[in-house]
């Protein structure tokens, strides 16, 4: 499909992602999107407003290297920071040997829960916790792979995510190139996230157009 510039077109940016193929480097970042957003539930659509509106530095440019992202880490707060506050709702282990915990005998074969999606809420880890704020990353040691305190998303321990920093830098790489090929123009306000859907795939809780061209 090639597409001129400027030409306005009535599928979603979602179809789009998923149906082109003229570029070899595009339908993977289609399929990428789908994974992150059906998947892993990242509300990459919010961190996408956030940033197309909130920042003017975006050129033309179509290939972006791994040094051009270190120069954009705005991009990638804020995607840190969608997925503390859309984390997944519950990481799962079962015990294998009695132990006590504070003043209780936790038995063999029982289930831990430990839920990255509250943990973020903790103030004394993140201040206004229910906010957006993608400068609280700034205080982050991401270039050395450091995560802020408190935050789990990927789990820990011996098992914590081997996938997280390939998620991370890919979904890097994707929000910086849609944000280098569309321009986004938010019509609606913001809207809330749905709290029927506050894990699992992402849903707002009213409408939110968008209206997106080449840039
Ligand atoms: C933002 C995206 C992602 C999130 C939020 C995420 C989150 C998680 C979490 C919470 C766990 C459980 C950790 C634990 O039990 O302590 C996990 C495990 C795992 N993840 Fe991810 N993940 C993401 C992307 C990926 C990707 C891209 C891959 C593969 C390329 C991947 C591969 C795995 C594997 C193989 C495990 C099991 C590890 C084990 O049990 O030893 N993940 N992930």
């Amino acid at each position: 499909v090639d597409i001129p510039s400027n030409e306005s077109r009535s599928e979603t940016l979602l179809q789009y992602l998923v149906t082109i193929i003229a570029d070899k480097f595009q339908p993977n970042y289609g399929l990428l999107m789908l994974w992150a957003s059906l998947a892993n539930a990242i509300p990459v659509s919010h961190c996408l407003i956030h940033i197309g509106t909130t920042e003017d530095y975006l050129s033309k440019n179509t290939r972006v290297s791994l040094d051009d992202l270190q120069e954009i880490p705005y991009v990638k707060w804020c995607i840190m920071e969608a997925i503390r506050l859309r984390a997944p709702g519950a990481v799962t282990r079962r015990v294998v040997r009695p132990f006590k915990l504070q003043n209780y005998i936790i038995p063999s074969g029982d289930l831990l829960m430990l839920s990255p999606f509250w943990a973020h809420r903790e103030p004394r880890y993140f201040t206004d916790p229910e906010d957006f704020k993608p400068e609280r990353w700034e205080k982050a040691d991401l270039r050395k792979n450091g995560f802020l305190e408190g935050f789990v998303a990927f789990g820990g321990g011996k098992n914590q995510c081997p996938g997280r920093w390939y998620a991370i830098m890919e979904l890097h790489l994707f929000v910086t190139l849609i944000l280098y090929k569309f321009e986004f123009t938010l019509l609606d306000q913001v809207p809330e996230p749905s709290l029927l859907h506050l894990v699992g795939t992402q849903q707002p809780d009213r409408p939110c157009t968008v209206e997106y061209s080449h840039r």
